[in-house]
């Protein structure tokens, strides 16, 4: 079996992780376990900071790594939060005040455009000249109140009007199939066809 380290600090992407990789006989090891502390994320771009994490976490563990930079994209706030997604709302992260400020922001906004980002960049070792990239996106809109209990993040707020429901109604399988990070997820496992671990 294959061991991967996740360079994530966040729950909700580890399920996910767990969810798209283990039943492919990849054993996915969150980087908490080897006690990787976090990584800047410096840059503003989603694949610069995606890179960082990975070699970060390849760096200190001696094993492959995987990271994750996402966020969320909104056209009528230009795009923001975008890289800053996770911070939207300042320190200390939470998502409850993300979606607070983000349903003030909207407020009165009839272009309710957003789509969800992901960059996911793996590492075979910490100085790979070759990271494998793949990225993935997913439309919605942003509603004007939370609905839904699952997921993580902005899922509450934001609906995938091809399914009529919220990203934190669906159930897991689902969003695992049609997600930015699902889509990532499904053209990585096709580069690395080519370039194994
Ligand atoms: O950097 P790591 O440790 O992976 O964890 P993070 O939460 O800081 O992750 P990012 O820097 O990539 O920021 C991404 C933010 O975008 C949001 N996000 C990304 N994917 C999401 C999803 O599937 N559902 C809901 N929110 C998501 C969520 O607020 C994340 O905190
Ligand atoms: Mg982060």
């Amino acid at each position: 079996m294959k061991t991967l380290v996740i360079a994530s600090g966040n729950a909700g992407k580890l399920r996910e992780f767990n969810q798209l990789l283990a039943p492919l006989g990849i054993d996915v090891r969150p980087q908490a376990e080897f006690n990787v502390p976090e990584a800047e994320e410096p840059h503003i771009t989603f694949v610069e900071n995606a890179l960082a994490k990975a070699r970060h976490a390849s760096r200190i563990t001696g094993q492959p790594a995987l990271a994750d930079d996402s966020g969320i994209c909104v056209d009528a706030l230009g795009g923001a939060p975008g890289v800053f997604s996770a911070r939207f709302a300042g320190e200390p992260r939470s998502d409850a005040r993300n979606n607070e400020k983000l349903l003030a922001d909207m407020q009165g906004q009839t272009n309710r455009a957003a789509h969800y980002y992901c960059v996911l960049v793996l590492v075979r070792h910490a100085d790979d000249p070759q990271p494998i990239i793949a990225e993935g996106a997913w439309h919605g809109e942003i509603l004007s109140e939370p609905r839904g209990e699952g997921g993580f993040g902005y899922d509450p707020l934001v609906l995938d009007p091809s399914q009529g429901k919220t990203v934190a109604e669906l159930p897991h399988d689902i969003k695992n199939r049609i997600s930015h990070r699902g889509k990532a997820m499904a053209a990585l496992l096709e580069k690395l066809k080519l370039y194994p671990l």
